[in-house]
């Protein structure tokens, strides 16, 4: 029997309510508000999926991370890209109808962690909304593109000191009429929260804060009796976490269950992570790492549960929520399923919270399993790495096993899709205790002891740990029924479709369309750039159509440094491709392995190499990799120009000759000799990495990173 379900949802909540009776429409972030990722469409099946051609594709103009999955509305595509824009298209032939840049300003992009990407608009009544990077929201007519509304979503009075940062780019949902968004920035300091507005005034609703008050007083907001009454007990009074906000953004899930009539907070990670510095090492740090119900209209808390508590690895919660009815126990339940950075897969009632089951769906080293009852991890001691003052190698690192990318759920196989991955990372506290850089990620670490150093035996062995798996999983018997094992981590999300197919795009540039009932690959198409992208799929006058974004990005390649490359080349060429079984596109040939290095100048001051090392970690490595190599999105400073003039240098990195593309200056951060260290420093990498990058390049078959190619002997 279908559910009882909560009325007020006007026509498009309707339509998004019963999606299956209009399969050729998507009309939000996951499809449905399930966010399954699953459409009945199947003219595109099996039988012929070999024969997909490229129907259409459109060039974007911010060659960056593309994390979009478009909607499609009555034959109108809406795909947000790089830096908050937004392009509307004709779906069946890719003629631009609209676009909309909301202008968000180039030095910006190192207020957010993880690259200026957006994941997605939603739509009500005939409008359009997103969020923009720089904290507003945007409604626009969705024919004429014109703007309704723009709203800033961060309140003056959330910037309490200089490290607060907050960004937006997670997709928006609309439920009830309300538009709701939710904000980035725990890497810097930030205090997490979420609000909704009126989708047709722009008007704000409710606001829920995620953490907290720091004195634990009343904000004059929805969450002021929860936080005082349950979590802020849950906080050692003199941490950090007073002055750096605590953390807790909903970056990415935050969903509407029509079922419950509830709305699901997806939480984020502590700010600053070190746990002993953010919270005196006490208390469990509510609600960090969890998932909090709210009432829709009201915002009105309703239950919540934490996966992560005593959050220090960046162990986020905010990977997609998927809603849906299961057995439990002989007994059908109606219950979430999520499957968060920690590396467990969790099932829990939609209604109440309560913790019904959870397994580990990848190798984890944090935790020795769940206590059965409460779901609570049971913590391997070493983890704990803050309260131990150890270096930490931790499975998973602050990537997580799952972020942003779509995982979905086929009704036909019962399987969950989940694009997983491993990426280790070594923690260890900062040195003295928590000191914040301005404009640099504070999260209470020492950013050297996570780099790596450049030896054959050091590189070799981390690559060897680097893994990305598509998992076909189980959710009854909680266990990974079969997966295909990719060249490296930090591919693209799924699309389960009524054709028994999966799509997926991957880290190495293809695009490729598997069996969901075994995982065989059915179909190859180079797409000449890494995708990270979910797909979707759609119809325009009976014809089926798949969907992704094209363009390698995200925090992956940006902080990796040069391992971050053994997928493939991974350049970045950002595009929306849309494929169908009659199609006629061809995308231009593309250089699509990177240019070849250009030969540094020799000389260096070996004496000032070492801060310039500890400077280029603290502030440059976390968008232009660790250890100054790139890894195929943003400049490899190692070949830029600019490292060859001290002036020059200083010019972009002090003076910010550069902010319109997106590079802030740091003459309030750093010195002009710290920067001029950055710059030796940056001169010796490329005299000792020179060699190596061009003879990579004589190898037409293979890839730069690959241990067993004598590139890293
Ligand atoms: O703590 C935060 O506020 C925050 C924000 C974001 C973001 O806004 O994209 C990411 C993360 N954390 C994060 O931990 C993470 O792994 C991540 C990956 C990405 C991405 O788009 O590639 N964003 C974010
Ligand atoms: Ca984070």
């Amino acid at each position: 029997a279908v559910p009882a379900r909560a009325d007020g949802q006007g026509n498009t909540g309707e339509a998004i309510i019963h999606a299956d009776d209009h399969p050729e429409n998507w009309l939000s972030y996951g499809r449905t508000y399930s966010e399954q990722r699953y459409s009945p469409l199947d003219q595109i099946n099996r039988s012929n999926v070999g024969d997909l051609k490229l129907a259409w594709y459109y060039t974007l103009d911010t060659n960056r991370g593309q994390e979009a999955t478009p909607l499609v509305v009555d034959g109108i595509m809406y795909a947000t890209t790089n830096w908050s824009k937004m392009e509307a298209l004709d779906a069946a032939t890719g003629k631009l109808l609209w676009q909309y840049d909301p202008k968000v300003p180039g030095n910006i992009a190192d207020k957010g962690c993880c690259d200026t990407v957006n994941r997605g608009a939603g739509y009500w009544n005939g409008k359009v909304f997103w969020g923009t990077f720089d904290g507003r929201l945007v409604a626009a007519d969705a024919k004429t593109g014109k703007k309704v509304w723009e709203v800033n979503t961060i309140p003056a009075d959330a910037s309490l000191g200089k490290q607060r940062s907050y960004t937006v780019d997670g997709a928006v949902r609309v439920a009830k009429g309300l538009v709701l968004i939710g904000n980035g920035g725990s890497e810097f300091g930030a205090r997490g929260f979420v609000s909704a507005f009126d989708a047709e005034t722009g008007k704000l609703k409710w606001r829920f804060y995620t953490v907290p008050n720091n004195k634990n007083e009343p904000d004059h907001a929805v969450a002021d009796n929860v936080l005082m009454s349950k979590a802020y007990k849950t906080w050692g009074p003199k941490g950090a976490w007073v002055r750096q906000g605590g953390g807790g953004t909903v970056w990415d899930s935050l969903v509407y269950d029509p079922v419950s009539d509830l709305i699901y907070l997806a939480v984020g990670n502590g700010s600053p992570w070190n746990y002993k510095y953010r919270s005196e090492g006490i208390g469990s740090n509510l609600f960090l790492g969890s998932i909090v119900a709210l009432k829709p209209e009201t915002g009105e808390y309703v239950w919540h549960f934490q996966a992560t508590p005593m959050d220090q690895w960046d162990y986020t919660s905010v990977q997609q929520i998927m809603t849906l009815d299961m057995p439990v126990n002989g007994e059908m339940r109606h219950v979430i399923w999520h499957a968060p950075k920690n590396g467990f897969f969790y099932v829990l009632d939609a209604k109440t919270g309560e913790f019904l089951a959870g397994k580990n769906y990848v190798y984890q080293n944090w935790a020795n399993g769940l206590d059965p009852l409460t779901g609570r991890p049971i913590y391997n001691p070493d983890g704990l790495y803050t309260l131990t003052g150890k270096f930490w190698y931790g499975i998973p690192g602050p990537l997580g096993a799952h972020n942003f990318m779509g995982m979905a759920y086929s009704p036909k196989t019962h399987l969950v899709y989940l694009p997983a991955h491993q990426i280790p990372f070594g923690y260890k506290n900062q040195v003295g205790g928590f000191k914040p850089h301005p404009d640099a990620w504070n999260v209470g670490l020492d950013m050297t002891k996570n780099g790596l150093p450049d030896t054959p035996e050091a590189r070799t062995a981390y690559i060897k740990d680097l893994h990305g798996w598509l998992l076909a999983w189980d959710p009854v018997k909680m266990e990974t029924v079969w997966k295909i094992d990719h060249k490296g981590p930090w591919n693209g999300g799924v699309l389960a479709t009524g054709g028994d197919l999966l799509f997926q795009g991957l880290a190495n540039g293809e695009f490729h369309a598997y069996d969901a009932t075994n995982g065989s690959d059915l179909y190859k198409f180079d797409a000449q750039s890494g995708i990270i992208a979910s797909p979707m799929t759609y119809s325009v006058n009976g014809k089926q159509y798949v969907a992704v974004e094209v363009g390698w990005g995200g925090i992956y390649p940006i902080s990796m440094g040069g391992v971050g490359r053994t997928s493939g080349w991974t350049v970045n060429h950002s595009y929306i491709a849309v494929f169908s079984l009659d199609g006629k596109a061809k995308l231009p040939a593309l250089n699509n392995r990177g240019f070849l290095p250009v030969k540094p100048p020799a000389q260096y001051d070996q004496k000032v190499v070492d801060n310039g090392y500890f400077q280029y970690q603290t502030y440059c490595q976390t968008c232009h990799g660790d250890n100054g190599e790139g890894a195929g999105m943003l400049p490899d400073l190692r070949w830029a120009g600019a490292i060859r003039h001290q002036d020059a240098f200083y010019n972009v990195v002090g003076r910010g000759a550069l902010t319109a593309y997106g590079m802030d200056r740091f003459d309030t951060s750093m010195t002009p000799d710290e920067i001029e260290a950055i710059r030796q420093y940056l001169i010796k990498r490329a005299n000792d990495t020179y060699q190596r990058e061009v003879d990579a390049r004589k190898n037409d078959k293979d890839i730069p990173e690959n241990p067993t190619l004598g590139i890293n002997p």
